[in-house]
């Protein structure tokens, strides 16, 4: 064998073909006079077996664990080896010898996240990124088949979109103070003015103080905007995208879902349409199951983990009280009180992955809702112009990627749904 092939490939060959691979060392041991070293690439594992006869005998007893390797021998079945087959290896190049690798079984999961440019090696963490590439790529393929921009809006921003107490100051190179983008939102709207129908993939940033499981500092945001869309409009094109990606993850990650001991039954379950339930809804179930909540106040997590057991797939909770949502969400015309606002949630148990609804397209009356909350006009001097020129009925949401990922691969923690998570607690690696 003269070219190395991917591990996977190797795998689907005959035995007693010849074959070389390359890749790192995944575990390695001795039994007897033979070395066992079992090889790691992106697309799986392979076990090759050295004995006093093989050319590189010596090397394989001495290889180290994360070394990078070139394997080459015959293939021969074996049912204990992983997938089936192992290499009798023959010659064993080592390309880089590792030092001692400090990721071991009883680690803490503290000293993971200080080594995860390391820790990303490991298959778990290998599978949870290609069903986060997958999702990634789902989105754009929906956004791009349906109509809509990919645009790209600005970082540093000068105002607040979901309220002061996450904003990040930094200080700009003219000693001004600007802030680290919350939401691409207020640019989305003003370019539906050319594009009509326009979405973002980008970093949003919230100073977080609270450390939750589903709390980043720095997280990935899908945001989309449409022109000539109402609250209803808007949803369907939630639920559409989001069993589009859930679709995606289920026919081409069955292995890594496997590999993470996902139940994939309630997954199957994703299409649209999906429930939705009103805010006034939502509080008298949480009322019937014991929950100490009054109408008007905001649903945090442990709210919405009781509701989410009501389903076995994603719903709408629409219909927020004014009070709880963001000053640019439009009032309910027919009942002022509550706003054509509306929350993605995903079942068992992982709650908000959207937010998003209709937005205020008269100035008149965005500019009183500002003043109501509290804010300055002035700071909103930009956003208010795209009412004066034009104002059409538009709606938009956001949706939280390492959410979704965390919901989807059914992880524990929101830090295991990137390779290099931020959170009020970690900028390291
Ligand atoms: N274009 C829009 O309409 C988006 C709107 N301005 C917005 O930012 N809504 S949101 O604050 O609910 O955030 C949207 C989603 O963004 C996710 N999100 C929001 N904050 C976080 C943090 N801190 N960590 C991880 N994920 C987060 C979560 O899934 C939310 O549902
Ligand atoms: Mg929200």
């Amino acid at each position: 064998a003269t070219n190395p092939i991917p591990i996977r490939e190797a795998l689907k060959l005959q035995p007693g073909q010849e074959v070389k691979v390359r890749g790192w060392v995944y575990r390695r041991r001795d039994l007897g006079d033979k070395a066992f070293v079992v090889v790691r690439d992106s697309t799986g594992i392979i076990q090759s077996v050295f004995t006093p006869e093989s050319k590189s005998h010596s090397e394989a007893r001495r290889v180290t664990v994360e070394s990078s390797v070139i394997v080459s021998g015959k293939l021969r079945e074996d049912p204990r080896a992983p997938g089936g087959k192992e290499i009798q290896g023959e010659e064993l190049v080592i390309v880089g010898l590792a030092e001692n690798f400090p990721i071991r079984r009883d680690v803490s999961r503290e000293f993971l996240l200080d080594v995860r440019h390391l820790a990303v090696r490991s298959r778990k963490m290998t599978a949870v990124l290609k069903i986060r590439h997958t999702a990634f790529g789902a989105l754009h393929e929906w956004f791009r088949e349906n109509g809509y921009y990919e645009v790209q809006c600005p970082m540093f921003v000068s105002a607040a979109v979901e309220g002061g107490a996450t904003l990040f100051p930094v200080k700009y190179v003219d000693e001004s103070t600007v802030y680290l983008t919350q939401s691409s939102q207020f640019y989305l709207e003003a370019l539906i003015y050319s594009l009509e129908k326009v979405y973002t993939v980008a970093p949003s940033f919230r100073a977080e103080k609270s450390r939750t499981r589903r709390h980043l500092t720095e997280f990935w945001h899908a945001e989309a905007e449409a022109a000539w869309v109402g609250l209803d409009g808007i949803l369907r094109v939630e639920e559409e995208l989001v069993s589009h990606i859930v679709r995606g993850v289920l026919e081409r990650n069955r292995e890594e879902l496997a590999l993470l001991g996902r139940d994939t039954e309630k997954l199957e379950l994703v299409e649209p349409p999906f429930p939705r339930i009103s805010y006034d809804k939502a509080i008298e179930i949480l009322q019937s199951r014991g929950l100490n909540i009054s109408w008007g106040d905001d649903l945090g997590a442990d709210e919405e983990r009781v509701l989410t057991m009501e389903f076995d797939k994603p719903f709408f909770l629409y219909g927020f009280p004014e009070k709880v949502k963001a000053f640019y969400h439009k009032n309910d015309p027919s009942r002022p009180e509550v706003t054509l606002s509306a929350d993605l949630l995903a079942p068992e148990g992982y709650g908000e992955i959207i937010g998003g609804g209709e937005r205020i397209e008269r100035l008149d009356e965005l500019v009183a809702k500002i003043k109501r909350f509290g804010l300055n006009p002035e700071d909103y001097r930009w956003y208010l112009d795209l009412r004066k020129y034009g104002t059409v009925p538009h709606a938009g949401f956001g949706l939280g990627m390492d959410r979704l990922v965390m919901w989807i691969a059914g992880l524990e923690h929101i830090v295991d749904s990137l390779p290099f998570p931020r959170t009020v607690a970690r900028t390291y690696p």
